[in-house]
């Protein structure tokens, strides 16, 4: 992407943990200078660290317009990390917060009346410009607002802006949480494979594989439904069967997923405050 105006005028990270720090990763790896990012954080990993040497402000001055305020700490400590950045609030500066729960209205309280705020909802393959985050941004976001926001989050990603700021809760539980999920089932898959006889780095191995490859398929064969690529891969009376038998049965992965789901979505707006 272009990061002209963000590389001119400066972005602002304020926490710089798994999510911060993922989409930091993608930005810098897609060619947006150290030195146009502050970021303000108590406890900055070592990698944040040796970011320093090729020139990121670490927990500086502030720049004193900078073009947009990333705000990536969790909800529990927004109250208290957002007054650091209040001065930037009510002008020029895009503020684009990723925190799960917290709202809208809340940030515009907090960050004064007029101030710009984008709420999105990312998840860590960013790293890897693999992510896909959901944006909504309040009254005061115009549309180059809008498309800077969308700018820097295609940088490490597919985003999708949504109209409903509701919808935001179901969207983290979704796919804001999804990747651990997935991470969860190839622990499973692989402890499955243990259980089965297979040596413990054998079984990791392929249940990685296996999903780095189905993952890969369904991306290539994005017209197809995923109940087809199921279909495709179970013979009639063999294995698969047997197995999806197991997977679908009343109370079976969809009955534990949709709660699985609903419990996150119910977190979420429980966080919001
Ligand atoms: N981890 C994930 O997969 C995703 C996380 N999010 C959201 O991203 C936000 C951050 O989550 P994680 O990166 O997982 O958490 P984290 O705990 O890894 O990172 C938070 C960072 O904030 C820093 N911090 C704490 N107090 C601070 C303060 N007063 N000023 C500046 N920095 C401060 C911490 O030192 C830490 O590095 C949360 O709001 C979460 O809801 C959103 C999507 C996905
Ligand atoms: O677990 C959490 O609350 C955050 C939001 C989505 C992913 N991680």
């Amino acid at each position: 992407m272009e990061f002209d105006e963000v590389a001119r005028r400066g972005l602002v990270l304020l926490g710089c943990g798994k999510m911060g720090g993922a989409m930091l990763d993608g930005w810098l790896a897609g060619g947006l200078p150290a030195s146009a990012v502050t970021v303000l954080d108590p406890k900055p990993s070592a990698g944040l660290e040796a970011r320093v040497s090729a020139g990121l402000n670490l927990n500086g001055e502030l720049p004193a317009d900078p073009a947009v305020a990333i705000l990536a700490v969790k909800p529990q400590m927004m109250g208290a990390a957002l007054p650091q950045l209040a001065a930037l609030g009510g002008g020029g500066t895009l503020f684009v917060s990723i925190a799960a729960g917290t709202t809208l209205a809340t940030l515009g309280d907090a960050l004064g009346a007029g101030t710009p705020i984008v709420r999105a909802m990312p998840n860590t393959p960013a790293a890897v410009g693999r992510g896909i985050t959901a944006l909504i941004g309040n009254a005061s976001v115009d549309a180059a607002g809008l498309d800077l926001a969308e700018n820097l989050l295609s940088a490490v990603g597919r985003t999708v802006r949504i109209d409903t700021e509701s919808e935001i809760d179901a969207i983290t539980a979704l796919s804001g949480s999804g990747p651990a999920y997935v991470f969860l089932l190839i622990e499973a898959m692989a402890a499955a494979g243990v259980a089965q006889g297979l040596a413990p780095e054998l079984a990791q191995s392929l249940a990685r594989a296996t999903v780095i490859g189905a993952g890969a398929l369904a991306e290539s064969a994005a017209e197809t439904p995923a109940a087809q690529l199921r279909t495709d891969v179970t013979s009639p009376g063999g294995t698969t069967a047997a197995a999806l038998q197991v997977l679908m049965a009343d109370e079976g992965l969809v009955d534990l997923m949709s709660r699985a789901i609903a419990a996150a979505a119910a977190r979420s707006r429980e966080l919001a405050v």
